[in-house]
């Protein structure tokens, strides 16, 4: 059942939209029910319990009746004696025996939801990362995080305990029904007409109250938003001296959070003395009409019979209180299966989740062409980013490109990567066309070192050894000498085994791209792509990254994306880049010797700079 928000203070829980359910959205959940498959053994075994256990669980008032009828001598039902001994250990074994059931019916549910929940998690987690990076650019990662999490969760939850519930109060209501005209038709009759109609007020008064606390808790959600940028940026507010404008700011907004709260806590107030007076009122009159029932002998009604009834009337009572809530969270989780499906369906990469389907099956010399290509992100179609490119970079040697931000540079780091393809023009790799290859063997074989990077939460080991999964720790150790890591890896107590990032040391720029040096060695690629860091390193660090570069550099081929015209001086092709046209292109004497060139001009302002 959802959870009711009973005042501002509770913490505030995204709401996941509902899906209508049809004809279309079934199907569409159908898809995902594939995933139950291979525990269907364990779901029916499941839902035949459920009913077992539902069914039991209706025998109880029966039980109460016979007992309440046994204690003044008179018999309640035909096929139980009316002795109290034999009632209570045929109840007690029939409870018995419901314990049994629900002990299996629970366990099996949750492990058939839980399998089948990994799984699909684990495809879609796998689809996600396998997507063309278009889609990244299109979504934000906050919204893919919650289709694995709040998504698939609320999925979770509906097979766990929401279908098990439904079944089980759909039962209870209906066999509680039949019961009821069973034990007295007079009092199921007046019990259906006003059940159904107080039910459909509460429900409408509990819904207008979760919108108003919701309102309250969102503004308090703003009033802590006002909170968390101010302690961020405690510097900005003590420097403009607003400390008193913001306390000012929040006072407000709390304010408005107490007002929604009252108005809310009016109506609460109002739907207690509703439940209060309608309610009990009801069951009241029903004990009421009962008793008189049972003074007149009314067709033999007795206390037991009286009693079965209530409970039973308790029983049906939950029941149709529980469905609307049981209904919003089945829609709930039919939206969440949409959105997920949404994601499986995306056409992915090719690349297989088995890894050794992905090990190289051509291997790459290295020779690499760029022709005629032109070339926009699939976002942003009116902006053309690369126009006729025409490069030849031969197996082994280096090639730089230069040219102003934002000219196309890393986008063509991209192209080579496969990250994005050209809407004309050939990308060859030795002579031959990137159809050719699978794309894994293309990416198996270009490595970069970007300019940001990116380490995960690991030990440095293990972020070396993501150049290559089944490293020893001899290679990993050689791959680091070799980017002048190892000395300061091995300053560190933990050596190889020091985490890093969040929970760990922190490392400098220059540490983290030998790091990414290292990794790039040890993956051993036909063809590296080095994006220079922007951002200059000290006189020390710069020599050790640029010798660590030379190493790497050594036999294949390099595009190098250079900020600093000095480190590519002696590049076997330089080629510049302005607004995704190549100007110029040749050696680095070739190009200074361009009087009007563009090259000479941003060598001119660099050495300036530096002068
Ligand atoms: N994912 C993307 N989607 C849409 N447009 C993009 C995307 N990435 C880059 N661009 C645009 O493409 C153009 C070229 O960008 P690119 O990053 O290739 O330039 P660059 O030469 O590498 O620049 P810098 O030297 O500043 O890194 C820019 O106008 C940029 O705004």
């Amino acid at each position: 059942m959802a959870r009711q928000r009973l005042n501002s203070g509770n913490a505030a829980e995204k709401e996941l939209p509902k899906a209508k359910l049809n004809k279309q959205s079934l199907q569409n959940v159908g898809r995902l029910l594939k995933y139950i498959q291979p525990y269907r053994a364990k779901f029916f075994g499941g839902l035949v319990f459920l009913i077992l256990s539902s069914l039991t669980g209706l025998a109880f008032p029966g039980f109460f009746g016979a007992l309440i009828d046994a204690a003044q001598g008179k018999q309640r039902y035909a096929f139980i004696p009316a002795n109290l001994t034999t009632i209570g250990e045929i109840a007690i074994t029939v409870l018995f025996l419901q314990g049994f059931i629900s002990y299996f019916r629970i366990t099996w549910f949750v492990q058939v939801a839980e399998q089948s929940l990994a799984d699909i998690r684990r495809d879609t987690y796998f689809k996600m990362v396998t997507l063309p990076m278009d889609f990244f650019a299109n979504r934000r990662v906050g919204e893919l995080n919650s289709r694995i999490s709040a998504d698939l969760s609320q999925i979770q939850d509906t097979l766990t305990t929401t279908i098990a519930e439904a079944i089980r109060q759909l039962i209870i209501l209906v066999g509680g029904i039949i019961l009821l005209t069973i034990v007295s038709i007079k009092l199921t009759f007046a019990l259906l007409v006003v059940l159904p109609f107080l039910i459909a007020v509460a429900m409408f008064f509990g819904k207008f109250i979760r919108n108003l606390s919701r309102q309250a808790q969102d503004k308090l959600a703003e009033s802590n938003t006002i909170v968390e940028e101010t302690l961020q940026g405690i510097a900005n507010v003590k420097a403009f001296v607003s400390e008193a404008f913001e306390a000012n700011r929040y006072d407000r907004n709390l304010r408005e959070v107490v007002n929604l709260a009252v108005r809310g806590s009016k109506y609460r107030g109002m739907f207690g003395a509703f439940i209060v007076f309608c309610l009990f009122g009801v069951i009241f009159c029903e004990i009421w009409y009962g008793s008189y029932l049972v003074s007149i002998h009314d067709h033999g009604f007795t206390f037991g019979k009286l009693t079965t009834f209530i409970v039973y009337a308790a029983f049906i009572s939950a029941a149709m209180g529980s469905l609307p809530d049981l209904y919003a969270n089945i829609q709930k989780a039919v939206g969440s299966s949409e959105r997920v499906l949404e994601i499986l369906n995306e056409q992915g990469e090719p690349i297989s989740i088995t890894e050794t389907d992905n090990n190289i099956k051509q291997t790459l010399k290295g020779n690499l062409s760029f022709r005629h290509i032109n070339f926009h992100y699939p976002s942003r179609p009116e902006i053309e980013v690369l126009k006729d490119v025409t490069l030849e970079a031969k197996a082994g040697q280096k090639v730089a490109i230069v040219g102003p931000s934002g000219s196309g540079k890393s986008t063509m780091a991209s192209l080579i990567l496969q990250f994005y393809h050209p809407q004309s023009g050939t990308m060859l790799f030795d002579g031959a066309p990137v159809s050719d290859y699978a794309l894994t063997d293309i990416r198996n074989q270009v490595a970069i070192v970007p300019q940001d990077v990116l380490l995960f939460g690991g030990s440095i080991f293990e972020n070396i050894a993501y150049g290559k999964r089944n490293a020893s720790r001899e290679e990993v150790i050689q791959a680091a000498k070799r980017a002048n890591a190892h000395q300061f890896i091995t300053g560190f107590p933990e050596g190889y085994d020091t985490i890093v990032g969040e929970r760990g040391v922190k490392l400098s720029g220059g540490q983290r791209q030998r790091i990414a040096i290292a990794r790039a060695l040890l993956k051993n690629p036909a063809i590296l792509i080095l994006d220079e860091a922007t951002s200059s390193l000290d006189s020390e660090s710069e020599r050790l990254v640029q010798e660590a570069l030379e190493e790497l550099m050594k036999g294949r081929t390099s595009i190098i994306i250079a900020h600093r015209l000095s480190t590519i001086r002696e590049a076997d092709q330089i080629v510049v880049l302005e607004k995704g046209r190549i100007i110029e292109s040749g050696t680095h004497e070739e190009l200074i010797s361009h009087e009007q060139g563009l090259y000479r001009y941003l060598s001119q302002l660099q050495f300036d700079a530096t002068a």
